[in-house]
């Protein structure tokens, strides 16, 4: 698009027969629910909110290694050590996965990583509660894993062609961490009874912050609407949260254990299970900074950035010796 100054002196967008052709074609891409991919013409809107999007995913997978990672150390059997890492591994695989996948949007690594060391990014808000027990380690791959596909695999059909293949690998590595969290609380509930309070109390402690995930009740959520109509997001926040209700309160069956909501109840009217209202009042103060470990994370992501500056000078050095090395071949070849 074409910036012209006006007769008032101000800036106004003109269109350019690019645009228009541009335009045209995004919307009968989107009609035809088929893919748009970087190089194609995408109304900024739709690039900023995608970019919003993606770049706070990728954030969460980041940050979001942190309470596991905690707990690496003290996994109580060499086997569960090395699926926790594995777990946390594949988290960072992720963050790393989707902030490429955002780059492709125009907006730098480098860019994205300030805007979460300077808190100005968002992350989920469920990685902003503490890990507290190993049991806790089966709480978040049932539960928040279990949400994180819940909510993931509609967006393996986003309109976006990086992001909806993007979600298409880490959803299969998510069902992976979510069978290991259901496993842990399963062991733990078929052991002593102390274990099995463990099991429970992890459950009662990440049951609510596990349904803010799927993000505010519909009527407060001002991205949903635009979203569903680009294709981005295919179903609502309501939608997939009622959804998830109705997977875990088969599986905690399983379990022997039961989720924590008294008003929990199937209605036979919509074939759907009802929940009880969330306390969205804890969920802006975590969103907005106020949760029980928003600072420690930030802190710990800072200083895991500063002690790693030496590998990315390295990394650069290595990518400059290289690019000489090919220069001087480059050169070398004209000359021969
Ligand atoms: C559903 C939603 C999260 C929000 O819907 P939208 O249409 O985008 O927004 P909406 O208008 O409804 O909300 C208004 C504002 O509130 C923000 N907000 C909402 N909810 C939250 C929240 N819970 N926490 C914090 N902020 C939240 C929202 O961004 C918006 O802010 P903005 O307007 O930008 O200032 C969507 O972005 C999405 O599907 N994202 C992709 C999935 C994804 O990010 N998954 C990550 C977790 S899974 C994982 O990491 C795997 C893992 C497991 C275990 C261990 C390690 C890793």
């Amino acid at each position: 698009m074409a910036d012209k100054t006006n007769s008032g002196g101000h800036l106004a967008a003109v269109r350019t027969p690019e645009d228009i052709e541009g335009e045209r074609r995004f919307n009968a891409i989107i009609a035809a629910d088929s893919r748009i991919e970087p190089r194609d013409w995408m109304p900024e809107a739709y690039r900023k909110s995608l970019t919003r999007q993606m770049s706070q995913h990728a954030h969460s997978e980041i940050i979001g290694m942190q309470p596991e990672a905690n707990w690496i150390t003290r996994a109580p059997s060499l086997k569960r050590k090395a699926i926790l890492m594995a777990k946390v591994q594949d988290e960072a695989g992720h963050g790393l996965y989707l902030y490429s996948a955002t780059e492709t949007l125009g907006t730098d690594r480098d860019t994205l990583n300030d805007q979460l060391l300077t808190g100005r990014a968002k992350y989920s808000s469920i990685f902003n509660y503490p890990a507290r027990t190993w049991a806790d380690m089966g709480a978040i791959g049932w539960l928040v894993d279990g949400a994180a596909i819940a909510n993931q695999v509609p967006l393996c059909r986003a309109s976006y062609g990086p992001y909806g293949r993007a979600m298409v690998r880490v959803c299969k590595e998510e069902s992976f961490h979510q069978r290991q969290g259901f496993e842990i609380l399963l062991e733990l509930s078929r052991g002593t009874d102390s274990q099995r309070k463990m099991a429970q109390d992890a459950i009662n402690r990440f049951y609510e912050p596990a349904l803010m995930m799927f993000g505010p009740s519909d009527q407060d959520s001002p991205n949903s609407q635009q979203s569903m109509a680009w294709n981005i997001k295919r179903f609502s926040n309501d939608d997939l949260r009622q959804r998830f209700v109705g997977m875990i309160v088969e599986q905690v069956k399983v379990l022997g254990l039961s989720l924590p909501d008294p008003d929990l109840r199937y209605d036979e009217e919509s074939g759907q299970w009802l929940h009880k209202e969330l306390d969205w009042d804890e969920f802006k103060r975590v969103v907005s900074g106020g949760g029980p470990c928003n600072a420690q994370r930030l802190a710990r992501r800072r200083e895991a950035h500063e002690d790693g500056a030496w590998v990315r000078e390295a990394a650069a050095a290595f990518a400059r010796k290289q690019q000489d090395e090919q220069n001087r071949q480059d050169q070398t070849a004209e000359v021969a």
